[in-house]
């Protein structure tokens, strides 16, 4: 579904990436590790539109990205879960939904899509009125979710979804992603949490200082302490 090669990233002079290249293949679920500053963000970045200087080649469904404006690649079936989640203040619960539909091909439907999404985030439905900012910093990041998963996506990139959330929250949402492989979603995701990430991971991708340094099942990495401790935050 997504084959990176030779992947480069600048922000002014600073080479971000350099020559990342991974692949992810229709239903796996694809980790990105790494310690702080290891250019996982700026890997999301660059698939999706965000970085200004890129080179390499980014293809998505047989379609080159890389020279396509952000909103293009939404249409084709991308979607991204920033960090800061980016939950639209004065909106409700049930207008920042609308909002994921606004690229979106399925936008006569919105009502019964509505509906379907209230049905897997159940602490959503509950408040599909309320201003969403207003919300626990957890139930923030299911409607970030939520408003990603509500074009359906190929692909959905997760940002660290479960930072500042506490653990019962964390457990609703990881199990949430098992769900979304279930059904066909496929998912990359970067996460600090690295022993919860790799539990539900298929692979995962280690890089460091901008490059991929490893890249292994999620079982041999869950149970390769070297290279945990080398590189991740355990
Ligand atoms: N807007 C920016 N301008 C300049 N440099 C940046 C910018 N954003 C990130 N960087 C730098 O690019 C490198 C990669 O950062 P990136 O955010 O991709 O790392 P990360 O692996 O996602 O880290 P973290 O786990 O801390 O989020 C870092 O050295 C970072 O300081």
């Amino acid at each position: 579904m997504l084959q990176i090669s030779k992947l480069n990233a600048w922000y002014g002079a600073s080479h971000a990436l350099q020559d990342v290249s991974l692949e992810v293949a229709k239903g796996e679920i694809v980790c990105l590790i790494g310690r702080n500053g290891a250019g996982k963000t700026t890997t999301l970045k660059s698939i999706i539109g965000l970085m200004d200087r890129t080179r390499g080649s980014v293809i998505f469904k047989g379609q080159e990205l890389l020279r396509q404006p952000a909103h293009v690649r939404f249409a084709l079936g991308l979607a991204y879960v920033p960090e800061e989640r980016r939950i639209v203040q004065g909106l409700s619960v049930r207008e920042n939904l609308r909002l994921g539909l606004v690229a979106s091909p399925e936008k006569k439907r919105e009502a019964e899509l509505i509906a379907e999404i209230a049905r897997v985030f159940p602490r959503l439905a509950e408040r599909l009125d309320q201003e969403a900012v207003t919300m626990s910093g957890g139930e923030q990041q299911m409607l970030a979710i939520a408003r990603a998963m509500i074009a359906k996506p190929d692909l959905i990139m997760l940002d660290e979804p479960s930072e500042g959330i506490m653990p019962v929250l964390v457990d609703e949402m990881f199990a949430l992603f098992r769900d979304m492989k279930r059904q066909g979603t496929t998912v990359l995701l970067v996460e600090q949490n690295v022993e919860l990430a790799l539990d539900i991971a298929d692979r995962a991708y280690v890089l460091d200082q901008g490059a991929v340094v490893h890249h292994a099942s999620a079982r041999e990495l869950l149970a390769d302490s070297e290279i945990k401790e080398r590189y991740c935050s355990v």
